[in-house]
């Protein structure tokens, strides 16, 4: 194996998914480096499940390569098995075994030595906080126990990358914190990790960040550099009627954007929209308002992303 195959752990090219009428991932070409947190972020039904499912090998592409920690998928399957974890966002363990129970299974399937099991088990009741469940059911704990029960599970084999399917979507804010605290734990001791999310905030703590948009890479890199290299600026536009100032900006020269966030306008702009043109506009209209600039966010880059494939800019 060269420098590059070994710093690599995930190398798509071309990975393609039909469902019938339906392109659910399109000519995908992905590089995740060893020790990332790399986040896929995208709308609903834009291939991010299907990719991560074709990524440990649960499903046959269509077209294209994938190659996991030097492992080819479909045909290694079985043996990338050992060095992967999975989790998604529906509880997959069993619910009508205890959480001691159900980490004990685990430990058998991946044929852990007994002596071996039993202290990886006593480990991670520890590190998630899990010891004065141990004999709960798994279907009688809350949402956010469930979670660190699940990522205990997909860990316990200390798998060489994790592959995360919206792990947080049915937890509360703290509990997607801490959830997220023990994943930078686990990229710290040598994880790599692919994290699926709806959320900014989360996506924004990525080391690295792809874009997906009806199943096509439409964006990647650190989010940093995404917010950096967005087309356009943020405005915000402080006005008492936006909706009628929204109809009057949707067709100013330079706008490309313009979002309703409570009683403010959102506006995305090129450099022919400076805050003053905005203000004449609208002023010309009758509506009085303030325009500031705004530091871009992670949301302007989805928003531009996924939009600039819909509507090519004019
Ligand atoms: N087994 C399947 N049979 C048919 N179509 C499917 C199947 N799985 C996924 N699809 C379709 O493929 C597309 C991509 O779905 P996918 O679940 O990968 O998206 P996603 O980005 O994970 O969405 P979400 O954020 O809602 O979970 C959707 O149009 C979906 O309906």
């Amino acid at each position: 194996m060269n420098a590059t195959a070994e710093s690599t752990v995930i190398r798509t090219r071309g990975l393609s998914k039909r469902f019938g009428e339906t392109l659910a991932v399109e000519a995908l070409d992905l590089a995740v480096a060893r020790g990332e947190v790399y986040g896929f972020l995208g709308p609903n039904g834009s291939g991010k499940s299907t990719t991560l499912r074709m990524l440990c090998g649960l499903l046959r592409p269509s077209a294209g390569d994938i190659e996991v920690l030097g492992h080819r998928l479909p045909e290694e399957a079985e043996a990338l098995k050992r060095r992967l974890g999975y989790m998604t966002q529906s509880f997959s363990l069993y619910r009508d075994l205890s959480v001691a129970e159900n980490l004990a299974f685990l430990a058998a399937v991946h044929e852990l030595p007994r002596r071996e099991a039993r202290k990886r088990r006593e480990e991670l009741l520890a590190r998630y906080r899990l010891e004065r469940f141990r004999d709960r059911l798994a279907g009688t704990l809350s949402g956010g126990e469930r979670q660190r029960l699940a990522l205990a599970g997909a860990v316990l084999h200390r798998p060489d990358l994790l592959l995360l399917d919206e792990p947080t979507s049915a937890v509360d804010p703290q509990s997607r914190r801490d959830f997220w605290e023990s994943l930078f734990e686990l990229a710290d001791a040598g994880t790599s990790v692919l994290v699926s999310t709806h959320y900014m905030d989360e996506a924004e703590r990525c080391t690295r960040l792809a874009i997906l948009d009806r199943g096509r890479l439409v964006a990647d890199d650190t989010p940093r550099a995404l917010m950096a290299a967005l087309p356009g600026r943020p405005l915000r536009v402080e006005v008492e009627r936006p909706r009628a100032a929204r109809r009057l900006l949707e067709s100013a020269p330079g706008v490309r954007e313009v979002a309703q966030i409570g009683a403010a306008l959102r506006l995305l702009v090129d450099e022919r929209a400076t805050p003053e043109a905005i203000a004449e506009r609208l002023k010309e209209a009758g509506v009085e308002a303030r325009v500031t600039p705004e530091t871009a966010t992670l949301e302007d880059v989805f928003v531009a992303a996924t939009r600039r494939q819909r509507e090519p800019a004019s």
